[in-house]
């Protein structure tokens, strides 16, 4: 990724100390760039400091700054922490989120709650916070929000979720044109199934459920959170100079096969299966 304008550059990214935060955190930082990974758990986002360091060869690339994005006074802290140590930012990446599978009807007013204050209301809190950072230093920069395909086609038991990020797109595409002038740019990824210790708990617990997930996926397998890093640079990063409001969707075919094929339908998933 070397090119790509990353280094020297400071980014944000939440739920950074697991998963698919960890993988584009990592990636950053093998790009150059520091990084400021939050979430709630310390030794998580400690993790993925010294894996950071490790690769650079030496300390200081990466700060872990335990946050919990609901907080919106814990928000700007995070960025206050992040400025004070590398003296400014150029982006942030909304990854954090929460999620569990139990029907639409039968959630508790405080299990909604918590799904949507975290990717709802942290995303907007995350954006606004880093939005008027880059609007103080006149730099311009990139917000990079990680959603997922039911945030326009919905999905059963996911009604939390689904809500929440189309929540965030809604606002991805709201505020790409509002901050456009300032030189902000604002995307989502929308990744298909993805291995994560995270995901595979809270959605697909059982062996039975990952098959089902997988035989939903035309192109037979799970994404490496590597793939999605790779995705996220992408349009987190100059080469992306001129796209704003927009979502990568990267999903091994899953949402459009859904569609038009049904579950494992497709000749290459029925050989595989
Ligand atoms: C289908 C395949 C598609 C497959 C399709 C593939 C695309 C997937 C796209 C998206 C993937 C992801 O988001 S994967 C990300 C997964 N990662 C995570 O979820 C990690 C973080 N998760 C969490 O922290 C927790 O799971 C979460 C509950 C959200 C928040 O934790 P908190 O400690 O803040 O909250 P808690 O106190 O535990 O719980 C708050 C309330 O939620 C309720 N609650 C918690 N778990 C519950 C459950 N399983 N069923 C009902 N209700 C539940 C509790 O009872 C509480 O309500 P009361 O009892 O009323 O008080
Ligand atoms: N894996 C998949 O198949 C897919 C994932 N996605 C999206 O990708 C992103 C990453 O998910 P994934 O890596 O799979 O799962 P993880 O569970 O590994 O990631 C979620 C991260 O969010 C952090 N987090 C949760 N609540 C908060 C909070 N209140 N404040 C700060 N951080 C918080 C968690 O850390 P901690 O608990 O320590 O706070 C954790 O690091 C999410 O946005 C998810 O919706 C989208 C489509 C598919």
């Amino acid at each position: 990724m070397n090119g790509s304008g990353f280094a020297g550059r400071t980014y944000v990214v939440t739920g950074g100390g697991s998963g698919i935060g960890r993988a584009i955190a990592l990636a950053l930082g093998a790009a150059d760039a520091r990084v400021v990974v939050a979430g709630r758990t310390p030794q998580k986002l400690e993790e993925t400091v010294a894996l950071i360091d490790q690769e650079a060869g030496h300390a200081g690339r990466a700060l872990a700054v335990p946050t919990d994005v609901r907080d919106p006074a814990a928000v700007d802290a995070l960025v206050t922490a992040a400025t004070d140590r590398f003296g400014r930012l150029d982006g942030l990446v909304n990854n954090a989120a929460g999620n569990f599978v139990a029907p639409g009807i039968d959630i508790s007013p405080n299990g909604w709650r918590a799904v949507v204050d975290i990717v709802l209301n942290g995303s907007y809190y995350c954006t606004r916070a880093v939005a008027r950072q880059l609007r103080e230093q006149g730099t311009g920069g990139s917000v990079l929000s990680v959603i997922a395909t039911y945030a326009w086609h919905g999905h059963p038991g996911t009604v939390h979720s689904a809500a929440a990020k189309a929540g965030v797109l809604a606002m991805t595409r709201t505020l790409a044109v509002e901050l456009a002038p300032l030189g902000i740019r604002l995307n989502c990824v929308a990744p298909g199934p993805t291995e994560t210790a995270g995901a595979g708990a809270a959605l697909w617990a059982t062996d039975e459920a990952r098959a089902e997930v997988l035989a939903t996926v035309p192109a037979a397998r799970f994404a490496d959170p590597a793939e999605i890093a790779d995705a996220s640079l992408f349009l987190l990063g100059d080469r992306a100079s001129y796209l704003t409001g927009e979502c990568l969707t990267v999903d091994g075919g899953q949402w459009l096969g859904k569609q038009v094929y049904g579950r494992g339908a497709t000749p290459a998933a029925r050989g595989r299966g």
